[in-house]
């Protein structure tokens, strides 16, 4: 059995899969909680005395955020106050089993929890959308969602902070997808450490430098409780082929993780590119690249027996709200007199047609 190298004389018992260190126990522990410390100082991250919803799914990832941030914000005063949001999409079987996991977090770690669910928002679940959709594209509606459902909940309860348990595994991920799909938008932003939700309340990752496997790791360790299962349905099938891209990579060399990371840190996307720009999404005052936001175009077609809307590219979808106008409105009360464009970009539609719509308040 080597000895820890930290050289604190204890035996090590692992070896760190982002440093190759052999550590004992107690000195993994100092090393992942400092690095994530070291994350959160170094990027300011938060302000004291402000109060931060950390988003809990009750997987992994959040659970050891929830308890490194009350650790951290213990031992070194940050003067935080620390809140969880949870998101129930209304999956049997998985999110209502994990929403025990984080009910249990939370008495444990003695925070407050706000859930927050799809059918209350949107007035659908993601079984009812799968029953709609199929398994082939429901991520598109459960992630589109579940980003949205999450501003909501951090504006709900006025917190200034909105943490996700996102870590560098998915960042690196997230950077050679945009890569794979020349999404230079989302390239751009997608290494930000905080990024703006549009409605004031900044999202960060304090986990953004952290190694998946380490997280496991620490949970194993310190005994953390939380929820393991894979969602029940289809996993998101491009993030699944760039995460087996990456894992294999990191089989030959664990510092490639970082490496993407710093990579994509780096990268400035060429001032003349043609790059979106936000602004509020006409019928739910959401922040969005476009009139009408994915949300409310996505909700739109479930409403209007068209649950394919907005999965597609942008042409198809207004060629199908286009052709689902001319079907709706009769000639005596065309959308024209009510000056309505007939356009997923400039959507101001018959009011009187789209009443049954169930639209995001
Ligand atoms: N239903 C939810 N409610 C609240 N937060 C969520 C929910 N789903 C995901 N998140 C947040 O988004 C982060 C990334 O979500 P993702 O779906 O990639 O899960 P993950 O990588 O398995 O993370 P975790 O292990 O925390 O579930 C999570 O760590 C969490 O902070």
């Amino acid at each position: 059995m080597p000895l820890c190298s930290a050289n604190c004389g204890s035996n090590a018992i692992l070896k760190r899969p982002k440093t190759g260190d052999a550590l004992c126990k107690e000195c993994f522990f100092e090393a992942f909680e400092n690095e994530v410390h070291f994350t959160i100082t170094k990027a300011r991250l938060f302000e004291p005395g402000k109060t931060v919803a950390i988003a809990a799914s009750g997987g992994k990832d959040s659970t050891v955020l929830a308890y490194v941030l009350k650790l951290l914000n213990e031992k070194f005063k940050y003067n935080l106050k620390l809140v969880l949001l949870s998101i129930d999409e209304g999956i049997t079987g998985y999110r209502d089993d994990s929403l025990d996991t984080v009910k249990k977090n939370r008495d444990d770690y003695e925070m407050p929890l706000k859930i927050m669910s799809y059918k209350d928002l949107y007035g659908w679940t993601m079984d009812e959308i799968v029953a709609e959709i199929g398994r082939k594209n429901n991520c598109t509606f459960c992630g589109v969602f579940r980003r949205q459902a999450l501003d909501r909940g951090a504006n709900l309860l006025k917190v200034d902070y909105l943490a996700t348990g996102h870590n560098a595994d998915d960042i690196a991920e997230t950077v050679l997808m945009n890569i794979l799909r020349g999404d230079l938008a989302r390239l751009n932003r997608c290494t930000s450490i905080i990024t703006d939700s549009g409605d004031g309340i900044p999202r960060v990752k304090p986990l953004k430098y952290t190694y998946e496997k380490e997280i496991v790791m620490y949970a194993y360790f310190r005994k953390l409780i939380y929820f393991s299962t894979e969602c029940v349905f289809a996993p998101n099938a491009y993030r699944g082929h760039a995460r087996v891209l990456l894992k294999d990579l990191e089989k030959i060399d664990p510092s490639v993780i970082m490496n993407i990371i710093q990579s994509g840190e780096s990268l400035k996307v060429n001032e003349t590119a043609n790059m979106p720009t936000l602004t509020k999404c006409s019928r739910c005052n959401y922040v969005s690249s476009q009139t009408v936001c994915k949300a409310c175009v996505l909700l739109e077609g479930l409403n209007k027996g068209l649950p394919r809307l907005g999965i597609g590219k942008s042409s198809k979808v207004k060629r199908i709200l286009e052709e689902n106008e001319k079907k709706n409105c009769d000639s005596t009360s065309c959308c024209r007199t009510n000056n309505c464009k007939k356009d997923i970009e400039g959507v101001e539609k018959c009011t009187d047609k789209l009443s049954s719509v169930n639209l995001i308040k």
